[in-house]
């Protein structure tokens, strides 16, 4: 094969501060899931102590750890190749053709959730994942080191048209983080995708269902609190994998590369940050009254609903615009043809799903009270990530549909929270 070295355009444009940002980033975020961990188990629980209380250095590898995660991952491998589900084709790329993507993600959470209670019923001790946690974050870490070094040596034998636009700058260390290649593959089996969706995503919830197996051994049952965290973040996995067709079309697949910042994302930052609440639980007790436990579930019922609805709304009108459930909504034409909804959820605010998505973060950190920062993190950082995400659809948007856009900002002022951002 050819190496396209010399013949692709390097991108100028950069984000995250560029290649310093970015070499920044590859070694502050792997520390950050690990000191967020620790301090998560620690009596304190408390963020901001200087020194901050660490596990010794043996506590950071174990064998153990390594056969669970190649495990995970290989039984992940082999439950997306299973030819069960629909196969469904992606955008159209940018040398015409489309890509084919094989949709049983869900079928993958179903016989993920048979295992785990086929082991809970055979009496398998779940529970001592909890004090692995460690361990396993710093497999997962080794894993999308390796996979994202793969990724950047391989994706100087692809065609050039088969780069993402923004991760060719030609500086390594920026290009290894953003990704350069936008669809890497071997044979049909699609990496990003893969990661995606699976074994992050599924691995949040059984991390999470570990916790509340560790929490049962300590107090002899399940809290409310809990029971919430679970019950709010595997409806969230499950509505992701049950809409799996829809991330065909998010900006992660359609417009940016696989480099270490997904690969990274995907296998540790999901699954070992998303899951701190629950961890939290373990070591912080917290008990709710029922007042506030009936509050904080309407509060993700009203965040679920919004999300799901307007995500629905949009992909409906894209799939197929003169179907009854949208064909009533107010649009704008834009030069591309396609049309812009100004009306229903969408003309509500620009971002009504992150609306939705933002009310369900703050309900699954409610349920730990408000004495510690730390079950606020994923709120936190949810929040810079949606605005930032914000930011580049919203430049994306304007390239592509120019006028028709402005129009559209003019129609519907506010971003994400209507009168405030
Ligand atoms: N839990 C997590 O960690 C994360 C969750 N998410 C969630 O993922 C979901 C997908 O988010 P994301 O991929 O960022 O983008 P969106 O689903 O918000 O899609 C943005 C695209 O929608 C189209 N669009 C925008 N406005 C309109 C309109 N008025 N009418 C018709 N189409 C419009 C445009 O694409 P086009 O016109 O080309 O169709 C635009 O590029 C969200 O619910 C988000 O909250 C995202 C990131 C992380
Ligand atoms: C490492 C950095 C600090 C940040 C990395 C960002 C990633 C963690 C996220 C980028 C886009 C994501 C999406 C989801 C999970 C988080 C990441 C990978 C998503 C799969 C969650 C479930 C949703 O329903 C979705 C729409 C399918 C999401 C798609 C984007």
């Amino acid at each position: 094969m050819k190496s396209n070295k010399h013949t692709t355009p390097h991108t100028t444009e950069t984000e995250f501060g560029g290649a310093i940002g970015a070499a920044c980033l590859i070694v502050l975020l792997p520390l950050t899931v690990l000191f967020l961990m620790s301090v998560c188990v620690s009596e304190e629980g408390a963020v901001f102590r200087w020194p901050p209380t660490l596990p010794p250095h043996s506590d950071f590898y174990d064998p153990r750890a390594v056969f669970i995660i190649t495990g995970w991952i290989s039984t992940h491998i082999l439950l997306y190749l299973l030819p069960v589900g629909k196969v469904s084709e992606g955008l159209i790329l940018r040398d015409g053709s489309r890509l084919k993507y094989p949709i049983n993600g869900f079928h993958a959470l179903c016989v993920t959730a048979v295992l785990v209670c086929v082991c809970v019923c055979l009496g398998v001790p779940l529970a001592v994942l909890y004090e692995l946690m460690v361990p396993l974050a710093v497999c997962a870490v080794g894993v999308a080191f390796l996979l994202s070094l793969y990724l950047y040596t391989c994706s100087f034998w692809t065609p050039a048209h088969a780069l993402a636009p923004g991760g060719n700058t030609g500086h390594a260390v920026y290009d290894f983080f953003i990704g350069r290649e936008l669809n890497p593959r071997i044979g049909s089996f699609d990496l990003k995708y893969f990661c995606e969706l699976r074994p992050g995503l599924i691995g949040w919830v059984v991390l999470n269902a570990v916790m509340l197996l560790k929490e049962v051994e300590l107090r002899g049952s399940p809290s409310v609190s809990m029971l919430l965290v679970n019950v709010f973040q595997l409806l969230y996995v499950t509505d992701a994998l049950w809409n799996e067709e829809a991330v065909l079309s998010t900006m992660d697949i359609v417009h940016d590369g696989f480099g270490f910042m997904l690969a990274f994302g995907d296998l540790v930052w999901v699954p070992f940050t998303y899951s701190l609440q629950a961890a939290f639980l373990v070591s912080h007790p917290h008990q709710l009254t029922p007042f506030s436990a009936l509050a904080i579930i309407m509060l993700n019922g009203i965040g679920y609903y919004t999300f799901r609805k307007s995500n629905s709304q949009k992909n409906q009108f894209r799939r197929d615009p003169t179907h009854s459930s949208v064909r009533h909504l107010e649009t704008i034409p834009t030069a591309t043809g396609k049309r812009l909804l100004v009306s229903g959820w969408w003309g509500f605010v620009r971002h009504p799903n992150y609306l939705g998505d933002l009310l369900m973060a703050l309900a699954w950190s409610l349920p730990c009270g408000i004495s510690h920062i730390l079950p606020y993190f994923y709120v936190l950082y949810f929040s810079v990530l949606l605005v930032h995400r914000e930011a580049r659809d919203e430049r994306q948007c304007r390239a592509k549909y120019g006028a028709s856009w402005d129009a559209y900002c003019r129609r519907v002022p506010y971003r994400i929270i209507p009168y405030i951002y």
